[in-house]
């Protein structure tokens, strides 16, 4: 299999290598992957996340797996089993249908191969497709907020939400980024921090908690954020907390769009209501001792409610960014999503 490079995921000299993400950005520390427990782990952790990222790095396992002559009944557990991990992002399940159709092929492993390399670089175009629709939305002078991470660390390419951002910089050069830590475990504040400052995107970091007094305060022009799963009727399942923006961005009137690739697309879910949330940890909410270099501070037997995710519904949409171009409310009420 050729050399596959992304900013946290790489395939190279025959091995797969995935970025700690849960570690960034204080420790740079690449895992080698060689098997579906291995992957499994990156992936339930959040050291490989981001909704078209998961999909892709369990795609190249198994393409590297089918490379080391694995049999076909093994390497049909492996899509299972790695399908099975995280059941918000609808990508990752995707991603597993492509590669079945690859090994009921002839020659499977070759099949198997070429649509792992195949969906990895379709997603780097993908992204480039999206931030350069998305980024004709941006104005000069624009302060932007974001949810979460939706950079070049959760895609293969330069990201979605993120995306928009770093290409509408490109174009106008005077942005700024309010960034959501997003709790509780700080994919803005830790990852696309990190990102904004390796593009040198002017930011500032907040609280989640922050953003509605911004907005009260007219110091947010747009907001972008990312999608896991788009339902057939345009809402849309992303990082908890994104439902909270979306709901104040309509009491102050404030544009609000998603941006994901079709690959984020679930017609055959009709609704937000049918999206499944992943339900975390609770010591992610607790606090977690070490990683983050933080100390537990709730008490070890505080009830915890920690789901990854919350759903937006259309009717809080401006527009939908896609890599086919910029959807408005009109044109998902007239079915557009369903053409796909
Ligand atoms: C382009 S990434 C989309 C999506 O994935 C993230 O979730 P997680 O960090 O739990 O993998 C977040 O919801 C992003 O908006």
């Amino acid at each position: 299999m050729q050399d596959l490079i992304a900013s946290s995921l790489k395939f190279q000299n025959n091995t797969l290598m995935v970025l700690d993400q849960y570690l960034l950005p204080h420790q740079q520390v690449w895992h080698e992957c060689r098997d579906v427990k291995t992957m499994r782990e990156l992936i339930l952790s959040l050291k490989i996340r981001g909704a078209p990222l998961i999909g892709l790095g369990a795609s190249l396992l198994i393409a590297y797996l089918a490379e080391q002559d694995t049999t076909k009944a093994v390497l049909a557990q492996a899509i299972d089993d790695l399908e099975a991990t995280r059941p918000t992002a609808v990508n990752l399940m995707h991603c597993m249908a492509k590669l079945r159709v690859a090994l009921q092929q002839q020659d499977y492993v070759a099949e198997v191969i070429n649509t792992a390399v195949k969906l990895f670089n379709e997603d780097i175009a993908l992204c480039e497709k999206m931030a350069t629709h998305g980024a004709k939305l941006v104005n000069s002078g624009d302060n932007i907020l974001t949810h979460c991470n939706t950079g070049a660390l959760a895609t293969a390419g330069i990201g979605t939400a993120l995306g928009v951002i770093y290409k509408a910089q490109q174009r106008h050069g005077d942005i700024h980024v309010w960034v959501d830590e997003t709790r509780p475990l700080l994919q803005g504040g830790r990852l696309t921090a990190f990102e904004l400052e390796r593009w040198q995107i002017p930011y500032t970091l907040i609280c989640d908690n922050m953003a509605a007094s911004l907005m009260a305060a007219g110091k947010v022009d747009k907001i972008f954020v990312g999608a896991d799963r788009i339902a057939a009727n345009g809402d849309f399942a992303n990082k908890v907390g994104t439902y909270n923006l979306a709901v104040l961005a309509h009491f102050h009137d404030i544009e609000f769009y998603v941006v994901a690739p079709l690959t984020t697309l679930d017609i055959n879910t009709a609704c937000g209501k049918e999206i499944e949330i992943e339900q975390r940890n609770g010591a992610e909410v607790r606090g977690v001792s070490g990683s983050f270099g933080e100390a537990l501070w709730a008490p070890t037997n505080a009830k915890v409610y920690n789901p990854a995710f919350d759903v937006t519904p259309a009717k809080l949409i401006t527009g939908w960014v896609l890599d086919t171009g910029v959807y408005s409310q009109a044109d998902i009420k007239r079915g557009a999503l369903r053409g796909f």
